[in-house]
């Protein structure tokens, strides 16, 4: 039996908190003794099921929301830009698709790498490249870049829209709203048989401490250059 403590980490990649926060965790996976378990979910209806509302919609809100990002752009070293039309990428587009193609890959590869790369790709078009994230073409030329092979990305493409998978994410993001979630990211640490649910990218301090790790800071190989 595994000592690890599981870490749940609910994202969807139209969130920029949540690319955030899956930098991050990704940075510790090896650090701590965790066992961290990817949850792509779609944040749409976390809001929906939650009652609660998208900070977009309050113009304070977007305002701050707009100089936090650039501050932690730097802070935690992700290579975050904004799209010239965050509201038509958020609600217009949407992660829909996105986020049915990401649980095809955890799916198909019953693991994490994939998934881990697929989503670093997906967030770096939406984030950093302005670029679109619902079109069949935009999915695969994401999957080339995290070095899915011709014949993978084919087997995606069908199974991506099935109904399965559509059921499958439904499934996820209900976990997430019965873990308590109102938004993204959601990071759930299973100790001592209890889950402890932490939102946001900026707690992990509090969520180390929770689970008995050390906190280096959102760039630990920077604290330690040797990791
Ligand atoms: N303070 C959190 C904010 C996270 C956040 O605002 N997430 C958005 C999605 S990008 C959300 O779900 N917000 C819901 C809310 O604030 O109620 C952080 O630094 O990560």
């Amino acid at each position: 039996m595994t000592s690890k403590k599981v870490v749940e980490l609910f994202y969807d990649v139209a969130s920029p908190y949540s690319w955030l926060g899956f930098e991050v965790i990704c940075r510790y996976k090896n650090m701590w003794n965790i066992d961290l378990k990817f949850r792509p979910a779609f944040l749409g209806a976390v809001m929906k099921g939650s009652g609660n509302k998208s900070p977009t919609m309050v113009q304070k809100k977007v305002l701050y929301m707009d100089k936090d990002l650039n501050r932690l752009r730097d802070y935690f070293n992700v290579p975050m830009q904004h799209p010239a039309d965050p509201i038509g990428v958020i609600f217009k587009k949407g992660s829909l698709s996105a986020m049915r193609f990401l649980t095809a890959v955890q799916e198909r590869e019953g693991g994490n790498t994939k998934a881990e790369q697929v989503s670093r790709e997906l967030f770096l078009r939406i984030w950093n490249e302005d670029k679109d994230i619902t079109e069949p073409g935009s999915l695969s030329e994401a999957a080339v870049k995290a070095g899915l092979s011709e014949s993978e990305i084919k087997e995606l493409l069908e199974l991506y829209t099935s109904p399965k998978m559509k059921d499958k994410l439904r499934s996820t993001t209900q976990d997430a709203l019965d873990y308590g979630a109102f938004g993204f990211p959601l990071l759930v640490c299973h100790v001592n048989s209890k889950a402890e649910v932490f939102f946001g990218s900026d707690r992990f301090e509090l969520m180390a401490h929770c689970i008995g790790e050390k906190w280096l800071g959102p760039q630990p190989e920077k604290a330690h250059p040797k990791l």
